[in-house]
């Protein structure tokens, strides 16, 4: 629910525009940051947290503006028409648009369709719809180039997996959901679910029968990563300086995550786990020498009993999202023989989004965030993101003598720290 419930007026809400706009500016400024620009050339923004507060609230704000502005017709009209657009932006990656105009100077359409291997009408009816929409630019009739937007996906190959795999795998399960729901109304799980309907297998046995999908997809998660959920929560949020020993990274995928925190953390190694070889095999290629001796990668089940035993920390980072409530009761139960051979103190760090209780007073934004991530899961998985008191209650269902020790809400991600009460005191904790 959201806490925004004034209406403000509309002039009201664009001098708040304007005020937050000229505060987004001197942010820039008082940080040395150019002042954004449609250039290929301009500077990147901060990601810092106190800059993404200030981008939210004039996003927010922004957002209700056109709206009311538009009035329901006209947003309707251009709503309807996001399917075309989207189908446009996975055919313009599809025929590698984004890569093949240069990254200076410009590509004659002829050419550019021709490297694409597509007929030039149709390339520059589908470019031009783009630069409508401000991705690339054509500056000279006939000739394309970059702009800021178009070019960040050329520079970033992550950040392209991941918006390629969206609109093309992903949009096309979408396309399958009322059906799919309607098929099965009251059961939902990896083989009741719009991927499922569209693909007619999973999504890990998918990517196990199309390796080189399944490449994109550990790329995928690397650019999720920067767009969407850093690890600050992760790194900020756990004492890493004052332990010892192995993190085990379950279901790690290609270790990305590991990798970043080897750098930061040069005295603990990471043991990174996957069902994927050929994730792991991908993650093993991007070991930089600085941290290849600290970073191993094995094939793991994480529905069968944890075969690493005595761990600093157990971590199961942006799992649980992919599975219905009696698997995650046996990723849960599974990872308890790794808690029992280690230190008491051991935590099972549960890095995933926590979903706020119905009724909290949160950002509008902030919740429509974790709410689309959440019907992700649904789409792809049948699966959903939970609230704490949904963990709570899969964790005792595990093991009763799990418990939640801490909970970190804030950011992209939450953090809860899990321990096993084994009776000595340690972990006796009322919750
Ligand atoms: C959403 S990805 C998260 C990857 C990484 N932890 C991150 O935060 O980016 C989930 C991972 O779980 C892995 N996975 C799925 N089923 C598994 C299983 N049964 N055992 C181990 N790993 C599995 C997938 O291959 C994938 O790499």
């Amino acid at each position: 629910m959201s806490s925004e419930s004034k209406d403000p007026g509309i002039t009201n809400l664009a001098q708040s525009i304007l005020e937050n706009t000229k505060e987004v500016a001197r942010y820039l400024q008082t940080s040395g940051i150019a002042l954004p620009t449609f250039s290929p050339t301009a500077e990147a923004l901060p990601t810092t947290p106190d800059f993404q507060k200030l981008q939210a609230r004039l996003r927010t704000q922004l957002e209700d503006l056109q709206l009311l502005v538009e009035g329901p017709p006209r947003f309707y009209r251009y709503f309807l028409t996001r399917g075309y657009d989207l189908g446009v932006f996975q055919t313009a990656l599809d025929f590698g648009f984004f890569t093949l105009v240069p990254p200076e100077g410009d590509i004659a359409l002829k050419e550019l369709a021709s490297q694409a291997g597509l007929d030039p009408d149709r390339t520059g009816r589908m470019m031009r719809l783009l630069i409508t929409q401000r991705f690339f630019q054509e500056n000279r009739p006939g000739f394309f180039a970059h702009n800021s937007f178009s070019i960040a996906l050329q520079r970033d190959e992550d950040m392209r997996s991941m918006v390629h795999m969206s609109f093309d795998e992903m949009l096309k399960a979408c396309a399958e959901a009322g059906a799919a729901i309607k098929a099965n109304p009251f059961k939902t799980d990896g083989v009741h679910c719009p991927f499922y309907a569209r693909f007619g297998v999973p999504v890990y046995d998918y990517f196990e029968k199309y390796p080189e999908n399944s490449g994109r997809f550990a790329k995928a998660m690397a650019g999720w990563r920067k767009m969407a959920n850093a690890t600050a929560e992760l790194t900020d949020n756990y004492p890493w300086a004052n332990i010892e020993g192995t993190v085990v990274d379950i279901g790690g995928g290609s270790g990305h995550v590991s990798m970043e925190m080897a750098q930061l953390f040069p005295h603990l190694k990471f043991a990174v786990q996957d069902c994927d070889e050929s994730v792991l095999a991908e993650g093993q290629q991007l070991l930089s020498d600085d941290i290849r001796d600290r970073i191993s990668f094995t094939k793991t089940n994480f529905f069968e009993p944890q075969r690493f035993l005595g761990a600093s920390v157990y971590l199961l980072r942006q799992c649980t999202c992919n599975w219905v409530d009696h698997d995650i009761v046996t990723i849960f139960k599974s990872v308890v023989p790794g808690l029992e051979s280690s230190d008491p103190n051991t935590p099972l760090l549960i890095n995933d989004m926590i979903i706020p209780e119905p009724g909290s007073e949160v950002e509008r934004l902030w919740e429509r965030e974790r709410r689309q991530v959440d019907i992700t899961m649904l789409m792809l998985f049948g699966a959903k993101q939970r609230t704490v008191a949904e963990f709570k209650t899969l964790l005792k269902e595990a093991d009763t003598r799990y418990v939640i020790r801490k909970v970190h809400e804030q950011g992209a991600l939450g953090l809860l720290e899990v321990y096993l009460d084994r009776g000595d005191g340690v972990n006796n904790i009322a919750s």
